[in-house]
């Protein structure tokens, strides 16, 4: 198989449904529950857009005779990186930027991992050679496997929020964190739970390593890494209340469509197959997996693009309702939407340097740069709630009055037409626009992205302490150094008369 149709997705899905809860409720199937069929038709939407005829050259790519979507390519050289960096942002704008876990960047870290793989070989649990506990070997097929069957993941890195000052083994019970119970022929058996795991609605899970396990030991029964099926026996998915409530897209225009899903997953003895296991009990490789196979680099260079994406749809709908309601010509409203060009220039900026400066790492794949791309992750969940909050301000009152389709259509239609329409445009027209700018500031659809933004690539405080620590500040102190030691000459120069 290769690159597949929506229609492919919806069927894998509905086959081998994860077993996700809602609500009390057991989702027999998610492509036809309420709470979930629409986003499964919108990711059925996406892989859609690979067999576009004027898209497939730009989003799929072709090895061994198979077209496979770009995402999995490893790319060789900077022109490869610019072919990614367009088809994420052409991905992007299917959502305006509001998918944060299209499969895009889950497709990103198994190229690296995959790519990167003799990384996991190191483990001192892996035995190179044996058919089924060779990690480098199992990390390598698994690229494959996913790639070749175009599977959509979710991934979940990060333990309950039970009692962050202390280490998993020092919870109430060793078996909160998602722990190894025992091995067994077939593989590992493991118990616990993992507090997020956004668009469960999935073919696959990939447990990667806690972002950093605070282990004191070398060796953890918390330190892993495997991917399963999301219908592996004993794996449930709660997932959060749903923000698709089944309303018109006309109302809730991301809402209805673009709900992912977010579910804490619970591993009730799950028996994870020695050919899906990648990392076991080493904290040190656990830690540093991330960034010694580069995947944040790729999965971060995916997410500069998607950023850009949602940044230019902020940008479109300020100055959209800037026209429709003639408020162009006051100066801080200029300014405003010129806060919003401010930010999409630097992440452009940032973006094109990570290009620019791309190099290939160890294992040959021509990796964007770091630093860019560091400054990129800590830059925008910082500035980013300033968006949803530019909007409020220059729709005020708009984004809160705005009759619903029902109401358009119903009894005082003809009132809101008249007292409703824009000076550059139809109630209907203006309404659509404000109900967008709504669900992209207000809304609880909003308030989820404004949280999702804030913390998706980690917690933002220990980002920027990872910061401080990999940034190499030296030759800046050291010419501080050399200019608060200058001499300069001070003699007067003799005056000319
Ligand atoms: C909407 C959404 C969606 C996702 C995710 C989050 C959200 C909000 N995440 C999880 C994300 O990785 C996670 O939120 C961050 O890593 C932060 O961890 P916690 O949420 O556990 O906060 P945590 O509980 O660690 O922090 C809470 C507060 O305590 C502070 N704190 C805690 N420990 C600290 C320490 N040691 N030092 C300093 N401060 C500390 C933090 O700074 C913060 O203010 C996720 N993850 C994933 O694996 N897959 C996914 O798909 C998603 N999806
Ligand atoms: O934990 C990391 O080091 C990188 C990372 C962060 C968020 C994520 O979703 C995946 C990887």
């Amino acid at each position: 198989m290769a690159a597949i149709t929506g229609q492919q997705f919806l069927d894998r899905l509905q086959t081998h449904p994860p077993t996700l809860y809602i609500d009390g409720e057991r989702i027999a199937d998610p492509t036809t529950h309420p709470s979930t069929r629409n986003m499964c038709q919108s990711l059925a939407g996406l892989y859609d857009l690979q067999h576009q005829p004027d898209l497939r050259d730009a989003l799929t790519y072709e090895e061994n005779g198979e077209r496979h979507a770009i995402s999995f390519m490893p790319p060789r050289s900077k022109e490869d990186l610019r072919r990614i960096a367009e088809a994420h942002r052409i991905r992007a704008n299917y959502s305006l930027g509001f998918l944060g876990r299209a499969p895009d960047y889950m497709n990103a870290n198994v190229m690296a991992a995959g790519m990167g793989a003799d990384y996991f070989g190191q483990c001192e649990a892996s035995r190179p050679g044996s058919e089924r506990r060779d990690f480098a070997a199992n990390m390598r097929r698994y690229y494959e496997f996913v790639r070749d069957n175009d599977l959509c993941l979710t991934h979940a890195l990060t333990n309950p929020q039970v009692n962050r000052a202390k280490q998993a083994s020092e919870m109430p019970d060793p078996y909160i964190a998602l722990g190894v119970v025992e091995e067994t022929e077939e593989g590992v058996v493991v118990r616990g739970a993992r507090m997020m795991a956004t668009l469960p609605i999935a073919d696959e899970i990939l447990v990667f390593p806690s972002t950093v396990l605070k282990e004191n030991a070398d060796k953890s029964r918390y330190a892993m890494g495997f991917g399963i099926p999301t219908n592996t026996p004993g794996l449930s998915f709660q997932c959060r209340e749903p923000i698709d409530v089944g309303r018109d897209p006309e109302d809730h225009p991301l809402g209805s469509r673009f709900d992912e899903q977010d579910a804490f997953v619970i591993f009730d003895d799950v028996l994870v197959p020695w050919e899906r296991v990648f990392l076991l009990y080493d904290v040190e490789l656990a830690n540093k997996a991330y960034a010694g196979t580069d995947a944040v680099l790729h999965m971060a260079y995916q997410v500069v693009n998607l950023k850009i994406a949602k940044t230019e749809a902020f940008l479109g709908t300020a100055q959209s309702i800037v026209d429709a309601i003639g408020s162009g010509q006051f100066q801080h409203v200029q300014s405003k939407v010129a806060e919003i060009i401010v930010m999409l220039e630097i992440m452009k900026g940032l973006e094109a340097a990570a290009l620019a400066d791309a190099e290939p790492n160890r294992y040959g794949v021509m990796t964007p740069a770091r630093g860019p791309l560091d400054a990129a992750r800590n830059y925008y969940p910082a500035n980013h709630a300033r968006l949803p909050e530019l909007l409020q301000l220059l729709g005020a009152s708009g984004i809160i009055m705005m009759p619903s389709k029902a109401d358009r259509e119903g009894p005082l239609g003809e009132q809101i037409a008249k007292y409703l329409q824009a000076g550059r445009a139809t109630a209907e027209e203006r309404l659509k626009l404000f109900r967008l700018a709504w669900d992209m500031s207000m809304s609880s659809f909003a308030g989820r992205q404004t949280l999702y933004e804030r913390y998706f690539f980690g917690d933002p405080v220990r980002m920027h302490s990872a910061l401080y620590e990999v940034f190499d500040k030296q030759p800046y102190v050291e010419r501080i150094q050399a200019f608060l030691k200058r001499e300069d000459k001070r003699e007067a120069v003799a005056a000319d008369d």
